[in-house]
């Protein structure tokens, strides 16, 4: 069987240049680690605000590493060097508009900035592309809210079988 890859991009100017370390892009990796029972291995990225490495990393990720999931954080929001989203829509074939819909409604409750997050998710070949954040506590907030559809998702694009320990977190899969 092959081995599943989790592809984690952190966004961030100030991380990438070791100003302050990525918190961020440890906690995805830490909280995938809570979900999934299955075997698999991280692909961690830090890379500066620019849309070009962003895209480029996102397609090494994707094309080149067979990630089937690529969770990004950072860069969403409106400042003049957020780019995440334009990266994750320039590489994606399918935008998946309900996810950034989801992340905002629920960040709401806990920030009223969360409307300032243009954080999106979209499908390029078999991978799943999905962006959050860069604040450390958005990063179970947002994750909580949208992995229950993730492995479905995921299923639908031909990649492999995710399960979850259901004690952490519950997915959905509607009956065939
Ligand atoms: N990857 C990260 N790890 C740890 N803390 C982070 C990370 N990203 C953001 N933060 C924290 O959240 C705050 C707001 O994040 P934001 O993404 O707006 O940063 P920024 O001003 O764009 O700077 P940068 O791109 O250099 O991270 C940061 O000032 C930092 O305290
Ligand atoms: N859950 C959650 N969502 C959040 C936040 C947060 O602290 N928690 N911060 C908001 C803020 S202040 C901004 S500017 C945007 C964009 O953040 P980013 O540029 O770091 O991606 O996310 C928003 N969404």
């Amino acid at each position: 069987m092959q081995t599943i890859k989790i592809g984690i991009i952190t966004s961030s100017d100030r991380a990438s240049a070791n100003v302050y370390e990525d918190i961020s892009g440890k906690e995805i990796i830490r909280t995938l680690g809570e979900y999934l029972v299955n075997e698999w291995i991280p692909v961690y990225r830090v890379v500066p605000d620019e849309q070009e490495i962003l895209e480029a990393t996102m397609i090494e990720l994707c094309d080149r590493e067979g990630c089937c999931l690529v969770v990004t954080t950072g860069g969403t929001g409106p400042a003049l060097r957020d780019v995440t989203p334009e990266a994750t829509e320039t590489v994606c074939q399918k935008m998946l508009p309900g996810f950034g819909e989801l992340m905002r409604q629920v960040s709401l409750q806990y920030v009223p900035t969360a409307i300032l997050s243009r954080q999106t998710a979209g499908i390029r070949n078999q991978s799943l592309i999905v962006n959050l954040p860069g604040k450390p506590s958005a990063i179970r907030q947002c994750l909580d809210a949208v992995f229950p559809a993730i492995p479905y998702c995921i299923d639908l694009i031909e990649g492999p079988y995710l399960e979850t320990n259901p004690e952490v977190i519950k997915v959905f899969r509607p009956k065939k």
